[in-house]
């Protein structure tokens, strides 16, 4: 626990800074709290921290509970910093207000309103009928940007879609022969692993499994893995492959064949879990994992499926890692396939859009625009 006194801050920027400790604390379950939020809580007391937490998983406790606990009695008349409104419900836990209010704080400042109509308000309304003073709204985008999955999984019962590619400058993800190790740097690729872990299932096509045979994992023991997910409409699909590996980390195959083919069984062997959706679609697939509790879904897969996923409404966000190479060509694969666009104008033209250089290479994010 930082105990460093915090007296020097004016209030709005202790607020700030409380809040984005309570998001540096949430962090620290990334990828492991589906289909629950990152939440993290920080008490003060006469300027010094005296109590942190955060949720570590759906079902432990919430944040504002460890918090409390560390704080003990120190918790009277403190003031809580939540990047969530506490709860008010009775779910996995009891309500986190109900907690708060025992424990006598004097104030309570939220990050932002908890899109779950369990809550959705009634918190922060419960608190101050209890005559704590609650401030609403701090660091809500860097709240919000937190946990944009479990919002949308609430918003639209499914979860957030990621779409991630590697291209060259000149807009291929292989060379013409299918070769693509590596587009991108060190860098670039670690910050792939890092984001593997933070997301709760991984897809590609069985194209990409034929191609590259990847790992698909965090490549980090102390990380938390993905679900992976292939997409295999006919399941020809190679015998040996890594993601069969399924000792450490799961994989689930969806397909539209059923046990008839001869790598169905092979595959039950190997501990891979095959599902059968008839038709398969890239926004059945999203409609299955949410019914598996996922709130992010990263999309790593190849050209065609990409495309396909982006139609059926199942990518909202778009990772674009542009090298600085050029590999020319003729026909060579490019990140997405056919939208059935002819026009410029018809572009799908991101939103709220920024980028950062990682080594030699640059990452484009941005938000496909709400069809609906
Ligand atoms: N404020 C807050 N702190 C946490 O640590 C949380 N996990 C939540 N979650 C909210 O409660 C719902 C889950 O409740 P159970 O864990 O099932 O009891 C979740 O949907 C959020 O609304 N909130
Ligand atoms: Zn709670």
């Amino acid at each position: 626990m930082d105990n460093s006194p915090v007296t020097s801050f004016p209030e709005t920027p202790l607020a700030q800074a409380m809040i984005q400790r309570c998001i540096q604390l949430a962090r620290q379950a990334l990828g492991r709290t589906t289909p629950n939020p990152l939440v993290g809580c920080v008490i003060v007391r006469n300027g010094e921290i005296v109590g942190e937490g955060f949720h570590p998983a759906a079902g432990q406790p919430h944040a504002e509970v460890f918090a409390l606990s560390e704080a003990g009695e120190n918790a009277q008349g403190a003031t809580v910093y939540v990047n969530l409104e506490p709860c008010n419900h009775y779910g996995r836990t009891p309500p986190c207000t109900e907690a708060l209010i025992k424990a006598g704080v004097a104030k309570v400042v939220v990050g932002m309103v908890d899109p779950d109509p369990r809550v959705s308000g009634k918190g922060i309304e419960r608190l101050r009928a209890a005559g704590i003073e609650v401030v609403v709204g701090v660091e809500e985008s860097a709240c919000r940007q937190l946990n944009e999955g479990f919002i949308h999984r609430i918003l639209y019962q499914r979860p957030l879609g990621i779409l991630k590619y590697a291209m060259t400058l000149d807009g291929k993800i292989a060379a013409t022969s299918g070769h693509s190790k590596w587009i991108t740097g060190e860098k670039s690729r670690s910050w792939v692993h890092q984001l593997r872990s933070a997301c709760d299932a991984v897809i590609v096509g069985g194209n990409t499994v034929r191609q590259d045979n990847p790992n698909l994992t965090s490549h980090n023991p102390n990380a938390p893995n993905p679900l992976r997910v292939i997409m295999s409409r006919t399941l020809d699909l190679p015998r040996d492959a890594r993601v069969w590996q399924t000792d450490d980390v799961p994989t689930l195959v969806f397909t539209e064949v059923g046990t008839e083919g001869d790598l169905y069984q092979h595959l039950v062997n190997q501990g891979v879990e095959v599902v059968v959706l008839n038709p398969l679609t890239p926004s059945r697939v999203m409609a299955y994992l949410y019914d598996r509790q996922l709130s992010r879904v990263l999309w790593e897969c190849g050209g065609i499926l990409a495309a396909n996923a982006i139609a059926d409404g199942a990518v909202q966000k778009i990772l674009a890692f542009i090298a600085p190479k050029i590999i020319g060509g003729h026909g060579g694969p490019s990140p997405v396939g056919d939208l059935g666009l002819t026009l410029m104008t018809d572009a799908l033209t991101l939103e709220r859009v920024s980028w950062r250089q990682l080594g030699s290479d640059y990452v484009v994010e941005g938000y496909i625009p709400n069809r609906e």
